[in-house]
């Protein structure tokens, strides 16, 4: 795998080293020993499969707080989307910083959001699945979130929104939230 760090500090882009033949290829999706080499989390606990009908469809910005944060490992098998995260760690050099890349089943490229950032993706294509790792449970009640459109962050998406849940739209703004508690992740 080819691990790529993003202006973020302690994300990362990762691509497929495919070893190919007259079948097809073979490439490692994910590596116990490689990732921990590099110190990133090695116990993943769910694996979660998000299909979305139309290109436009937003999902997020969400996080965990402690002790249910969680380390998350995306790529899109089907289709195409737009995935994004800022960094919402208030000791770090990024703090209130995003950062966006494009995950197709083309490119196969995955992205690792670490603890502390806010994730979210938005389809570019109809029929667009990401298939992606956790490391901690579903933990309703310590779910955080972001709003897409919140002033402070000024992100840019490449697509118009067609469809967003009332949850998503209805993040309080950053400014309004206090993020201690992400502090040390
Ligand atoms: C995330 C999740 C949701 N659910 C349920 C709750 C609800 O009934 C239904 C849909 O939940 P949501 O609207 O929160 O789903 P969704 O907006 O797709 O949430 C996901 O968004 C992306 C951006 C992430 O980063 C994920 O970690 C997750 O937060 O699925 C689970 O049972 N387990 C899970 O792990």
């Amino acid at each position: 795998m080819i691990f790529n760090e993003m202006p973020l500090k302690g994300a990362y882009t990762i691509d497929l080293q495919p070893r190919g033949d007259q079948r097809g290829f073979f490439a490692r999706a994910f590596c116990q020993r490689e990732f921990g080499e590099l110190g990133l989390e090695t116990n993943f606990v769910q694996m979660n499969d998000s299909f979305n009908a139309k290109a436009g469809v937003l999902r997020g910005m969400h996080f965990q707080r402690p002790p249910s944060s969680e380390v998350k490992l995306v790529r899109c098998i089907r289709g195409a989307l737009f995935d994004f995260i800022v960094d919402l760690r208030p000791d770090s050099p990024t703090f209130k910083q995003w950062s966006g890349v494009e995950l197709t089943a083309e490119n196969r490229r995955m992205i690792y959001v670490p603890r502390g950032f806010g994730h979210a993706f938005v389809t570019l294509k109809d029929d667009t699945e990401a298939l992606y790792m956790a490391s901690a449970f579903y933990d309703p009640a310590s779910e955080g979130g972001v709003r897409f459109n919140d002033p402070d962050l000024m992100i840019n998406l490449p697509i118009a929104i067609s469809e967003i849940s009332d949850k998503d739209q209805s993040w309080p703004d950053l400014a309004q939230q206090n993020l201690e508690f992400l502090r040390g992740l």
